[in-house]
Parts: structure tokens; C-alpha cells; sequence
């Protein structure tokens, strides 16, 4: 379980971490979302205590990251995806990590089976591609067996495999109990990886919602008939809760019927339908909207307007 309590941080006029308290629990993955600047990076630095909060604390199973007797036991973290340059084949690089936690060598060679580089491992780590050097930096953040795995943006970069690698990897993790935070900017990415969101726009929280909950929310449908009667039709559908425009001759968009209730009013008046389908507000859409006033006013504030 990860706990954020009002949690904050400025850096000279700037404040990237605005109040921040949600929790993130154990046994699902959350995905923690926000446009680019948003304060993902930073919240998670404060959780491994890399960065002091201006105000507010963030706790690991409890308590802050600094008072565990032994942190990578409790929690296992990948921040920025960044080239390992060692000479070190990647089993001496993960030996060297055991060594100074009080880690044995057997658990080296089971994480290194777990991310799929046993036939590099051999290999020196600073020739490793991008999704290597990530499999690389997931197995030492596993290496303690944590309870609470912590990744920013772990697929930045990565090519299809390496996504769904990562995906399936997090899914397992949570259903073995854990806690699983992982950053993104893409909602795309969180809507196949993520069960519960933390949204944040501008350093605060917008969002702590499940996925399914998201979804619902932003199915906003617009249900497109097309009819050679469109304005009859259109008196057959008008009501108080309802909205219809229409683009060209013949095609009718209307939100606050279902598509069923537009066919069934249709065939009720007798009126002849060409077309009759519903779209749904993609996610990403929904995202975007939720965030805009976030993304606007940081636009403004540096003078680059959107
Ligand atoms: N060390 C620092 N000094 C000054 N400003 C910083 C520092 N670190 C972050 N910031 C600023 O704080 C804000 C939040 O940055 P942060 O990296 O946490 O966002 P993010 O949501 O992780 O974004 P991204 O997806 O782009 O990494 C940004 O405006 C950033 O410029």
C-alpha cells in the first residue's frame, strides 16, 4: 500500500506537486495518469523519498521509505528509463545489487528468468537495446521481492512485445498480491494495462476512479440516423433531455436517446431509416477533456498558450 497525504512540492515559483492524497492499494495495477508535466515523476521521487515534500508525507507499507530497515524489500521502483552503462554483464550487475541489500545470488537468477534475460545475462549490460535495458531495470527493481512495485512510464519507447511483456508482467504482480503504480501519459496504454486511475493535471488530483467507472463516464453516445424523413423524425425525438444536430441533408446526431429508443420511435411513427449506429467518446478523449483546464492553464502560465 502506498499512502500520499497532502502531499506537495515546490520548486522556486512552481508548484509541480499541488496537495496530492490518494492511496494505492494492493492487488491491482493503478495507473497513475497525467499530460507530460503533470507531477508524476516528482510524487513518485517523494514516495521513494529521492525528493522532500514542501508539505504533506507519502508512506510505503506504512511508513515513509527512509525508516524500512530494508526499502527494496518493500518496495521495488524504475523511474526514468535510462541506459545502464556498466561494462558488467547484466548477472554481475544484479549480483552487485544483491550483494549490498543482503540479497542471495539464488534470487538474482529467478528474476533474471522472471524478465526473460537468462540468455543475455551473460552479456554486457551497457550494449543492451532499450527493452533489454528495461527488463534489465525491472528484474533489479524485483530483486528484494517487494510487496509494492513502482514503474514511471516503464513502455516509453518500447515496440509492441516489450508493451505487452510489460502488461502481462504488472497484471501478474498485482494478482500475486501486490501493489502495482505505474506512471503514463497515454491513456490508451492505462485503459489495457490499468484496473484503478489516479489522474492528475497541474500537480492535482483530478481523478481516483476505477477503470470501469472511467469508461462509463466518458461513453457520452451519440447515436447517427440517417433517414429520408430526418424531419419528422426529428419531432418523433425531441424531448427535454435531448440533443440533435444534423450535418447534412438526411442524418440526424442525437445524444440522450439510446439507439434502441431512436429505432423504436422510428418504427413507431412509421419512419424509414438509411442508417441508425452509436459512437462512443473515445477514452482518450475523455482523458483530454478531464484534463484540459490543466493542460490550459500551464499553457498560459509559460506563455505558450494551446
Ligand atoms: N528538479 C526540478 N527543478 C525544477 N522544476 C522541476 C524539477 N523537477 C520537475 N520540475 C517541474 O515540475 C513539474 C512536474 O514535473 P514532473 O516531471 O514531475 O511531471 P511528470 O508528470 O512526470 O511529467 P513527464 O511525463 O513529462 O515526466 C514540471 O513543470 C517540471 O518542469
Amino acid at each position: 500500500m502506498i499512502e500520499v497525504t497532502g502531499l506537495s512540492k515546490r520548486y522556486g515559483d512552481k508548484l509541480a506537486v499541488d496537495s496530492l492524497t490518494f492511496q494505492v492499494r494492493p492487488g491491482t495495477v493503478t495507473g497513475f495518469l497525467g499530460p507530460n508535466g503533470a507531477g508524476k515523476s516528482t510524487t513518485m521521487r517523494m514516495i521513494l523519498g529521492l525528493d522532500a515534500p514542501t508539505a504533506g508525507t507519502a508512506t510505503v507499507n506504512g511508513r515513509p521509505y527512509a525508516d524500512h530497515p530494508a526499502p527494496l524489500r518493500e518496495i521495488g521502483a524504475l523511474l526514468e528509463a535510462k541506459a545502464v552503462h556498466t561494462g558488467r554483464s547484466a548477472r554481475n550487475h544484479l549480483l552487485a545489487l544483491a550483494a549490498t541489500h543482503g540479497i542471495g545470488r539464488h534470487r538474482v537468477d529467478e528474476v533474471i528468468d522472471l524478465v526473460g534475460l537468462h540468455e543475455v545475462a551473460g552479456k554486457r549490460a551497457g550494449g543492451f537495446s532499450l527493452g533489454m535495458g528495461q527488463r534489465l531495470g525491472i528484474a533489479a527493481a524485483l530483486l528484494g521481492d517487494p510487496r509494492v512495485v513502482m514503474l514511471d512510464e516503464p513502455v516509453n519507447g518500447l515496440d509492441p512485445d516489450g508493451i505487452r511483456w510489460i502488461r502481462d508482467l504488472l497484471k501478474g504482480l498485482a494478482a500475486e498480491g501486490r501493489t502495482v503504480f505505474v506512471s503514463s501519459h497515454l491513456m490508451s496504454e492505462m485503459a489495457q494495462t490499468a484496473e484503478h486511475l489516479i489522474v492528475v493535471g497541474r500537480g492535482r488530483l483530478i481523478a481516483d476512479v476505477s477503470l470501469a467507472e472511467f469508461t462509463r463516464r466518458a461513453s457520452r453516445a451519440t447515436v447517427r440516423v440517417r433517414s429520408p424523413q430526418a424531419t419528422a423524425l426529428r419531432d418523433v425525438l425531441a424531448g427535454p433531455t435531448v440533443a440533435i444536430t444534423g450535418g447534412e441533408p438526411g442524418l440526424l446526431e442525437v445524444t440522450g436517446l439510446t439507439r434502441e429508443q431512436v429505432g423504436e420511435r422510428a418504427a413507431a411513427a412509421g419512419l424509414t431509416l438509411h442508417e441508425l449506429s452509436a459512437t462512443e467518446a473515445s477514452l482518450e478523449e475523455a482523458f483530454m477533456t478531464m484534463t484540459r483546464d490543466a493542460v490550459e492553464y500551464a499553457g498560459t502560465s509559460e506563455g505558450n498558450p494551446r
